[in-house]
């Protein structure tokens, strides 16, 4: 008999992506989903349940089993570093994690980084050899140089509107994100069929260009 697969799916930006490539790869999710409030989403249809999750809180569902599959960005993936297996590239959901500055930024003594990413900064700084102090903010980072918080940020860039609007310039990309599809370990070979058969129907419709430029 056909298992239900439990899908943690990230709500606001990745969801649209996700949910119009589930759709084109004939996985057909109906309309209502994409307004509800509903958190748990039964769709016997479709053989899956949706959770609809916070984006970073996407693989910590998924470590715990208590969703056997999720959709999230590899710069939530880099951070959270929770133990789930990375099954495919989706390709959507494109931007890249970067280092940013005022343009007259110079290297000083106290160096100070505001970022929602302090995993990603600390390991990044420390591989270079700088000595930084990482301050963790949740939102609006571009802020932090602005106000005189932080020297530079680390944060997503997409497509450079917000940096173009602050005075900001990017001074170095630290790795290109896009969403990927990722599988509980356990949930993997006792779903195996189910979930291949997601994965098989995704890598039909992923634009293979897009993937190769990450
Ligand atoms: N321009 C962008 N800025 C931020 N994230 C982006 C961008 N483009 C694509 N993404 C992807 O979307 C994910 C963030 O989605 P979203 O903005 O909905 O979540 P969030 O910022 O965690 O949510 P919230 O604003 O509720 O805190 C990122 O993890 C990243 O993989
Ligand atoms: O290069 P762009 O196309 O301008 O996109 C990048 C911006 O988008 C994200 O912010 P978001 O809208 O998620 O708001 P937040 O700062 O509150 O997280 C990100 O943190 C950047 O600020």
């Amino acid at each position: 008999m056909k298992q239900i697969i439990k899908v943690a799916m990230p709500k606001g930006r990745i969801y649209k992506k996700a949910s119009a490539l589930f759709r084109e790869a004939g996985i057909q999710i109906p309309d209502d989903v994409d307004e509800t409030r509903k958190l748990v989403i039964p769709l016997p249809d479709i053989g899956m349940e949706f959770i609809l999750a916070k984006p970073v809180d996407v693989p910590t569902y998924v470590e715990y089993g208590v969703a056997d599959i999720g959709i999230v960005g590899k710069d939530v993936l880099m951070e959270e570093n929770r133990d789930v297996y990375e099954l495919l590239d989706l390709g959507i959901a494109r931007c890249r994690m970067s280092v940013i500055a005022l343009p007259d930024w110079k290297p000083g003594i106290q160096q100070r980084v505001a970022t929602k990413y302090p995993n990603v900064a600390s390991q990044f700084f420390r591989e270079h050899g700088q000595q930084v102090e990482v301050i963790k903010l949740n939102g609006s980072i571009e802020l932090a140089p602005l106000i005189g918080l932080a020297d530079r940020i680390v944060d997503m860039v997409e497509t450079g509107q917000t940096l173009k609007e602050n005075g900001l310039v990017e001074m170095e990309k630290i790795f290109d994100i896009t969403s990927r599809l990722v599988a509980n370990r356990v949930s993997y070979r006792m779903k195996n069929a189910e979930i291949q058969a997601v994965c098989d129907a995704l890598s039909k419709v992923i634009r293979r260009d897009e993937v190769k430029q990450a």
